[in-house]
């Protein structure tokens, strides 16, 4: 009597029903009927690949672990035979063909000769919802721009006859060493970009001995970052807090023993911003909040999607309790003013990230460098400045950014978006290529400006008077062209 191993497509396609609902995920089918209601990017997302393989949709959104531990043992079916499953014929999308023709025609890697080239290539070859989700940002996306544009407001004073022959990149970020004083800083979902997802910058950060912070809501499972990492290398954990403690506690001990070096309290989103790109992505469609029991409204986008967990009580009074939990240093992360800075102080962490989230939160935040340049200057007045790491991200894109950053007092800087942009296009080449450009772009300046090292950058070497004069800010792309052209509204959701 032969024994049945596994299900057939013809088996599963039979459970296409919103009361009997049959998945394939990495050719094994899963009964997920009992679990629409809870998915928090709603039923129909998961309804739409009702009797189906839906590995394809799963993938850049969920860590590979998701199912084993979310959905209960009785709901896994075991295997499908994957040569029994009727391949959805996709009539030939025309946006899609139209984007394969912008990837043939793509610029060669060694045409990118700094961060933008970058996210230009990006926009032209990443699908739209992909592009929609990283380059979005809150309302008009003014702070998204600003955060570049108040470093054109900062000029330098470089000091000249110095022995510049040697130049010293490094600096230590927590205790660790590294080659350049910036980041990898957490983004969510590495999977919509590069089917690797976060291992890809796991692998760049390790060449260019640099840190990398890993996103809570990353595609690829933690352990599976940690375990893409060489010996040695050092990784932080970014957290959002969940409103069930005993997850974020079970997370942070995980981290910890796995060894990551700091961990990074994200507190500039108790809910997640209001991003029209990504919101305009068919990316999900209607359905239950599991956590708050609400109807997740149309077009949330990916962002409101999977965020619906976080914990929007919390506050300094938690700070305490993750003392209590962890021996990892513990940083703010989305720090927006200098009486914030004083309060991190009091309350005993080791560090803040000045930072508004890249621009996906509250539209007119200040950019980082500008808290950095308000909050320096009020530290060393209270003696305070060295009891802290202050760190800075947003808008990073030239290593005279960097450098500036440094002269007015910051350890280092998060990169987000270019190295997205980087991956998406070239993978792991061009988010090694993007590194490589920036180091090679910091020595020249670091010779230009007349600084040896790191520790030599002070705030003597340059001029911020402009800095807090936002002048007419940057300008309202928005309003000018609201549709991106790549992210235009596809045909009316049936
Ligand atoms: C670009 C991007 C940024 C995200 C990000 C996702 C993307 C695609 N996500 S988000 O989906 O929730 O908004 C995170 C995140 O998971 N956690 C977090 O702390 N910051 C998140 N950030 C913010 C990020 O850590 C930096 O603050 C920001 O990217 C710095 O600005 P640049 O992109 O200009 O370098």
């Amino acid at each position: 009597m032969t024994v049945k191993t596994q299900l057939t497509g013809v088996e599963v396609a039979k459970h296409n029903s919103s009361s009997d609902c049959w998945v394939i995920v990495h050719g094994r089918a899963y009964d997920v009927t009992e679990f629409l209601p809870e998915h928090p990017g709603g039923q129909k997302i998961i309804l739409k690949y009702a009797g189906k393989d839906a590995t394809e949709e799963f993938d850049p959104i969920h860590p590979p672990d998701t199912l084993e531990k979310y959905l209960d043992k009785s709901k896994h079916l075991g295997p499908v035979d994957m040569t029994t499953v009727i391949k959805e014929a996709t009539e030939d999308d025309p946006e899609e063909l139209e984007r394969q023709k912008r990837i043939a025609e793509m610029p060669l890697l060694e045409q990118c000769y700094n961060l933008m080239d970058f996210e230009a290539v990006a926009k032209r070859v990443m699908k739209k919802t992909a592009w929609g989700y990283y380059s979005s940002a809150a309302d008009d996306e003014i702070t998204m721009r600003e955060n570049h544009s108040a470093f054109h407001r900062i000029w330098f004073r470089p000091q000249i006859l110095v022995d510049v022959e040697k130049v010293d990149l490094g600096t230590t970020m927590l205790g660790t060493k590294v080659d350049i004083p910036f980041y990898v800083t957490a983004t969510a979902l590495g999977k919509l970009g590069h089917v690797e997802g976060e291992v890809v910058l796991t692998r760049a950060a390790h060449k260019h001995n640099v840190v990398q912070m890993i996103p809570t809501l990353a595609s690829c499972a933690f352990d599976e970052i940690v375990d893409a990492a060489a010996d040695g290398q050092v990784q932080w954990l970014q957290l959002y807090v969940n409103k069930d403690r005993d997850i974020t506690k079970r997370i942070v001990e995980h981290a910890e023993k796995r060894g990551c070096k700091g961990l990074f309290i994200t507190v500039d989103a108790p809910q997640l911003g209001r991003r029209e790109k990504d919101m305009r992505s068919k990316f999900t469609d209607p359905g239950s909040n599991v956590q708050s029991g609400q109807a997740v409204e149309t077009n949330q986008g990916a962002a409101r999607a999977i965020s619906s967990f976080i914990d929007p009580g919390l506050s300094w009074k938690d700070v305490p309790w993750f003392r209590s939990i962890t021996k990892m240093p513990i940083l703010l992360k989305g720090v927006q003013r200098v009486e914030d800075v004083i309060k991190a102080i009091e309350a005993g962490v080791q560090g803040v990230v000045l930072s508004n989230h890249g621009g996906r939160q509250l539209d007119f935040a200040r950019s980082g460098i500008e808290i950095l340049a308000e909050t320096m200057p009020v530290l060393r007045q209270l003696g305070l400045e060295n009891k802290i790491e202050i760190y800075i991200d947003g808008g990073i894109r030239r290593s005279t950014d960097i450098i500036k950053a440094l002269c007015l007092g910051a350890k280092g800087v998060g990169i987000g978006r270019p190295f997205l942009y980087a991956m998406s296009a070239y993978g792991f080449n061009g988010v090694d290529r993007a590194m490589q450009l920036l180091k090679d772009e910091m020595e020249m300046n670091m010779r230009l400006i007349g600084a040896q090292n790191v520790d030599q950058l002070n705030p003597s070497m340059v001029d911020v008077k402009s800095l807090f004069n936002h002048g007419y800010g940057p300008a309202d792309n928005l309003a000018v062209s609201v549709y991106d052209p790549l992210v235009t509204p596809g045909p009316r959701p049936k």
